[in-house]
């Protein structure tokens, strides 16, 4: 059995009168990838700065496994554009790093030659990397990303979520992944947790958006066969010209499960 890396038990946060998050529960364990999707405001950030301990939950608990070491990847690079500071200097900066691993890290995730770039000049899918160079330089074995493609386009997020699937299979790290909706991220993923405050469905990509509170935030997928899962379940069967035969009691089906 894999480690459990974090369980969420029954976390609730509140300010004054306004509850931010209710009695979520989540576990996230090694070698699992989880997303973590719901509307904006919903709570996400909230509930990954619990995680990383800048949010005190104001009932339940976090716990932690005590090995637990987490390489978090921001939404946004927070940095002066008039500050010169190149990729090599920018990932020099995590505390602890062995500068001997920053190109070999680069090289991992198909960006060695931005070493010397200035760090402000990066398009959105390089800023994304270099972020993840930074997360993995500090030997994670949870990795948090946050929205980790905004910014990206469509290729690039495919790339993206096969590079975070070949990190997750290469460290056997646990994932946790902010996500405002399923689409490309799907096929990636182990564990989805859909959130608006508390959990509103959780399990496989096809559970949840199968599951009546996804449709009622995100809608019914099938709109865009090309991208979203298409689980054909037949409890019929066709003729030799495909027309649809009855069942014994007259009926038949077609299932969506998304
Ligand atoms: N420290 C705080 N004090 C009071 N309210 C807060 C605090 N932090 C967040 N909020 C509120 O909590 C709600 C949830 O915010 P949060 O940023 O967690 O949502 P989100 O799901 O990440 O949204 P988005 O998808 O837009 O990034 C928002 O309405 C926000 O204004």
């Amino acid at each position: 059995m894999s480690t459990r890396l974090v369980a969420f038990e029954k976390v609730g946060i509140s300010f004054d009168d306004r509850v931010l998050l209710d009695s979520i529960d989540m576990v996230i364990n090694e070698g699992e990838i989880v997303t973590l999707i719901g509307p904006n405001g919903s709570g996400k950030s909230t509930l990954i700065r619990t995680l990383l301990g800048l949010q005190v939950a104001t009932r339940g608990q976090v716990v932690r496994h005590k090995k637990l070491r987490i390489g978090y990847m921001p939404q946004k690079l927070h940095i002066d554009p008039t500050l010169p500071l190149t990729v090599k200097h920018f990932l020099a900066l995590v505390r602890g790093v062995d500068k001997s691993e920053i190109r070999p890290t680069l090289e991992k995730l198909g960006i060695a030659y931005l070493i010397e770039s200035q760090v402000h000049v990066l398009s959105g899918g390089e800023t994304q990397r270099v972020l993840l160079a930074r997360a993995l330089l500090n030997h994670p074995n949870l990795l948090v990303l946050d929205e980790p493609v905004q910014g990206v386009d469509v290729n690039g997020q495919v790339e993206l979520y096969n590079l975070i699937e070949g990190i997750r299979d290469e460290l056997n790290c646990g994932v946790l992944m902010v996500s405002h909706d399923l689409h490309l991220v799907m096929a990636k993923t182990d564990t989805v947790v859909c959130i608006n405050q508390h959990v509103c469905c959780s399990g496989t990509p096809q559970h949840v958006t199968g599951h009546p509170a996804y449709q009622a935030l995100f809608g019914v997928p099938g709109a865009d066969e090309s991208i979203a899962i298409y689980a054909h379940q037949h409890d019929h069967v066709h003729d030799d010209h495909g027309d649809v035969l009855s069942n014994d009691d007259g009926s038949h089906s077609h299932c969506n499960h998304h």
